[in-house]
């Protein structure tokens, strides 16, 4: 289990965590999911003992990561899939890291076959990996020691589709078998496909967290999300129809039923490029409450003379 208490950051007078609390729990995988520059990393580097912490606490199984005798026979971190030794081998780097855990060679060859590294590849220089090439291996870094829990940060960035179905499916093994998962992302969908519980946090504050359903539920209604050619005059046709809309990505999201939307927008004579029920209240529950943290709601401009143009 994980247990993180009070935990703050600060860098000079900035908080990039402030106050955060939460529990992972064995048989469970936990998403960590906030806009960039929440504060994930942070936390997670906190955990793991990387980063100094400022105030609060943080144990795996009731220990401070940097008091756990072997800790990469209890925890696997994948935190920066980038860091790794550019100048070695991928199969340099795990038989390093098995020398380190007291592990036998075999280990390696299972790891690599595991991440579906072949053996040229694992012969190759770190830095001649492509993105997808290093979170594999870090991946296997991290399951190197058959560790219990897992704290991975962005795991499936770089991977390609299969390769993050192939993840998910890892992950959720690991945790059916009674290991705990901590797993972050900004990628609501990637997390939403995965985890049981979420934890979600925005400019360095928790600001929802509980098991899925629950905030599936918590978060109800229905809506479209819409995507036009032309995203002014789309918002100009959404206003005039009386619709209520925030922006979401490159579009919007809708407190309407599609037919609604589609109306609207035929009437104006803007093209529609996307047009879909919205998929859960999950996004929705997401966005608003990191609304003030979403860099691309901050930058969208309020189509002119709107009150309820872009909201909160
Ligand atoms: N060493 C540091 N010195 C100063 N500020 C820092 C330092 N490390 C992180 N920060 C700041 O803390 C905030 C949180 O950063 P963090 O990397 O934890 O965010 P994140 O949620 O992981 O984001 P992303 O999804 O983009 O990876 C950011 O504003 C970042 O600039």
């Amino acid at each position: 289990m994980i247990s993180v208490q009070g935990l703050s950051k600060s860098y000079g007078g900035f908080r990039a965590v402030d106050d955060v609390s939460f529990v992972a729990e064995p048989g469970r995988v936990t998403g960590f999911l906030g806009p960039n520059g929440a504060g994930k990393t942070t936390t997670m580097r906190m955990i793991t003992g990387l980063t100094t912490i400022t105030s609060g606490t943080a144990t795996i199984g009731g220990m401070r990561y940097p008091d756990i005798p072997n800790p990469g026979r209890h925890v696997g971190v994948l935190l920066d899939a980038s860091a790794q030794h550019a100048g070695r081998t991928g199969r340099e780097v795990l038989a390093l890291s098995a020398a380190t855990m007291g592990l036998p060679s075999r280990r390696v060859d299972e790891m690599l076959e595991l991440v579906s590294l072949t053996g040229t590849e694992s012969k190759r220089r770190v830095r001649n990996y492509s993105l997808g090439m290093r979170q594999r291996l870090g991946i296997a870094n991290a399951l190197l020691g058959d560790p219990s829990v897992l704290i991975l940060d962005e795991p499936a960035n770089g991977l390609d589709p299969a390769g993050i179905h192939w993840m998910r499916g890892l992950l959720k093994t690991f945790a059916d078998q009674g290991g705990t998962v901590l797993l972050s992302s900004h990628l609501l969908n990637e997390v939403e496909l995965v985890a049981d519980e979420m934890v979600m946090i925005g400019n360095g504050r928790i600001v929802a967290q509980g098991d899925k359903r629950a905030l599936l539920e918590q978060a109800g209604g229905s809506g479209c999300f819409v995507t036009g050619e032309d995203r002014d005059a789309l918002a100009t046709a959404l206003r005039s129809a009386g619709l209520t809309h925030e922006v979401a990505g490159e579009g919007f999201r809708v407190d309407a039923e599609p037919r609604a939307v589609g109306r609207a927008a035929a009437q104006h004579g803007v093209v529609l490029v996307d047009l879909r029920p919205s998929e859960g209240g999950l996004e929705r529950l997401f966005l608003t409450l990191t609304a003030p943290t979403q860099r691309d709601h901050q930058a969208a401009p309020a189509p002119a003379g709107s009150a309820e143009g872009v909201s909160a």
